[in-house]
């Protein structure tokens, strides 16, 4: 079922307490972990690899109900399919411009019980998951140039979201960069219900009150367009 997820990305966490900050955001209503890999090529910064994610999955248990969301801004990404599957992530999302066969990459990805996503940079257009939009569980639609954390959301990719969002009304779509109080109102009346946001959740001082509030705006939206029902 379509609904608001709120994805904290862990880029804005102070790393000498990342453990604990994670299980923070998960006990103020954050459902899904958003573990950005950034490999210094396909963008110009090294953020953290497998040992950081296994260290983090043993403290958090696939059976507590946080959804562990890679965001692989890596070149090369069916070179990293088998490790992630083995820390038992949820889901493997790579880069539309990274890889020249998306169709076996998504087909590995399943082999090794990761659901599947795709990201797009901002110069990508839409149209190009218009043949992917059915075999993966999400498209991811950047809302920055991906690298960095804390830079200013992109207004103009609002009608990429919104294309993809009525052509697949029953997948998974996220926004992610710059999203938080002041932005959420035009990501969500898009379409967008997986909502990634760093700065706006770890800087918080009541980081409650900021995941339930984005929560609530994304899911009064889909419910507007029909897509949430109960
Ligand atoms: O993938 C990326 C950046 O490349 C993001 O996940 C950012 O880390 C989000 O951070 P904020 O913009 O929410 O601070
Ligand atoms: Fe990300």
């Amino acid at each position: 079922m379509v609904k608001a997820h709120i994805a904290p990305s862990i880029l804005a966490c102070d790393f000498t307490q990342l453990g604990s900050q994670c299980q923070h955001a998960h006990s103020c209503g954050a459902d899904w972990l958003h573990l950005d890999v950034m490999d210094g090529h396909f963008v110009p910064n090294i953020s953290l690899g497998f040992p950081v994610i296994q260290s983090l999955r043993n403290l958090i248990p696939k059976d507590q109900g946080v959804y562990f969301d890679c965001h692989m801004m890596v070149s090369n990404p069916e070179q990293w399919v088998e490790e992630l599957g083995n820390i038992k992530v949820d889901q493997f999302t790579f880069h539309y411009e990274s890889t020249k066969d998306p169709l076996a990459l998504i087909k590995k990805i399943r082999e090794h019980g990761m659901k599947v996503g795709v990201a797009l940079k901002p110069n990508t257009p839409a149209e190009v998951v218009d043949n992917l939009g059915e075999l993966v569980d999400m498209v991811l639609v950047m809302t920055v140039e991906p690298g960095f954390g804390g830079q200013s959301f992109m207004p103009e990719m609002m009608p990429k979201v919104k294309y993809i969002r009525d052509k697949f009304t029953s997948l998974d779509v996220q926004v992610d960069g710059g999203l938080g109080l002041k932005t959420i109102d035009a990501a969500a009346e898009a379409g967008a219900n997986v909502i990634v946001a760093g700065t706006a959740i770890f800087n918080a001082e009541d980081q409650k009150k900021v995941i339930d509030t984005l929560k609530q705006k994304v899911n009064e939206n889909l419910k507007k367009m029909g897509i949430l029902t109960e």
